[in-house]
């Protein structure tokens, strides 16, 4: 069975502090009510590249306290200071984190040659496995089929999270390296993901619509397109609503619709506006509300 993994939301507190309450709240409820196989944590979704370092680690430290051993969990620890994801690489391995992740290194067009140096140096000096966070649209950097080979003649780099619209890619990407993690990364294009035969998905909708997503998955497996097809249908009719209120607020602002109390954004984010509110708790009425 494929696997569905939620990118874990970081709760801060209205000042821009971490709120730990808040994320072990959202992690009880992926493990509890959404029952999904694990947490991404510290990607996109959990604003990590706003973040501290000393609010990094905490993150890590709570997320990895309130999950235990219970669900598979993957720290992103890719930072633009290479020091800082070694450090990061080393303190989540010794928490006990099963693989580590790490976005490729972005904004000073790095040569493919330091873009590898970097995951090699980042796994080093660790016992973990890491899984390559490729998401061009935010990074910039796009890796061909030949440099991912590459990347994978290091035995500890054993996968992709790819967050990625180019399917031909993934395509041949799939093909090519049959035995490793492959977990697609946008959410409003998992059907697609999964007839090209990939491994799972890791998301951020996932927190609020993890039964949808494991529904849409289980119809894959057992053949009815017609049933995966109308739900990936209303998952993107919720993404949309999402995307169209601004995700990252809305995700928490649903959350706490929900009961779950996902704190806010952190700025540069938005705070939530009184139209962003009203129009989370239609979000959650029209696709959330049970
Ligand atoms: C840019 C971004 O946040 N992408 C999300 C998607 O889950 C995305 O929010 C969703 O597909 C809606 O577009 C994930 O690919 C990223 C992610 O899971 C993470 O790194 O936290």
């Amino acid at each position: 069975m494929k696997k569905l993994y939620s990118a874990l939301m970081t709760a801060f507190n209205e000042d821009g502090s971490v709120n730990e309450a808040g994320i072990r709240e959202m992690v009880r409820y992926n493990i509890d009510v959404n029952k999904v196989d694990g947490l991404y944590v510290g990607g996109s979704t959990g604003e990590n590249f706003n973040m501290s370092h000393d609010q990094k680690v905490q993150v890590f430290k709570t997320a990895i306290d309130e999950a235990g051993d219970a669900i598979d969990l993957i720290a992103q620890v890719g930072s633009l200071d290479l020091n800082e994801s070694k450090e990061l690489a080393k303190l989540v391995t010794d928490l006990g984190y099963p693989k580590i992740s790490a976005v490729t290194p972005f904004y000073y067009n790095y040569t493919f040659e330091q873009i590898k140096n970097y995951y090699n140096e980042i796994v080093k000096d660790v016992d973990n496995k890491l899984v390559i966070y490729s998401i061009p649209v935010l990074t910039g950097v796009s890796l061909s089929i030949d440099q991912f080979a590459e990347l994978f003649e290091n035995p500890k780099i054993i996968g992709i999270k790819y967050t990625n619209a180019d399917f031909f890619l993934l395509e041949r990407v799939r093909n090519r390296f049959p035995d490793k993690l492959i977990l697609s990364g946008f959410d409003e294009m998992l059907l697609p993901a999964l007839a090209l035969n990939v491994d799972g998905a890791i998301g951020s909708t996932y927190n609020l619509n993890a039964k949808r997503a494991k529904a849409e998955m289980v119809a894959f497996d057992e053949g009815d397109i017609d049933k995966a097809r109308e739900l990936q249908k209303v998952s993107n009719d919720a993404i949309s609503a999402l995307i169209a209120n601004d995700i990252y607020p809305s995700l928490k602002l649903v959350f706490e619709e929900m009961g779950v109390h996902a704190g806010v954004t952190k700025a540069p984010m938005s705070k939530p506006t009184p139209e962003m509110i009203a129009g989370a708790k239609k979000i959650y009425n029209d696709y959330f509300k049970d």
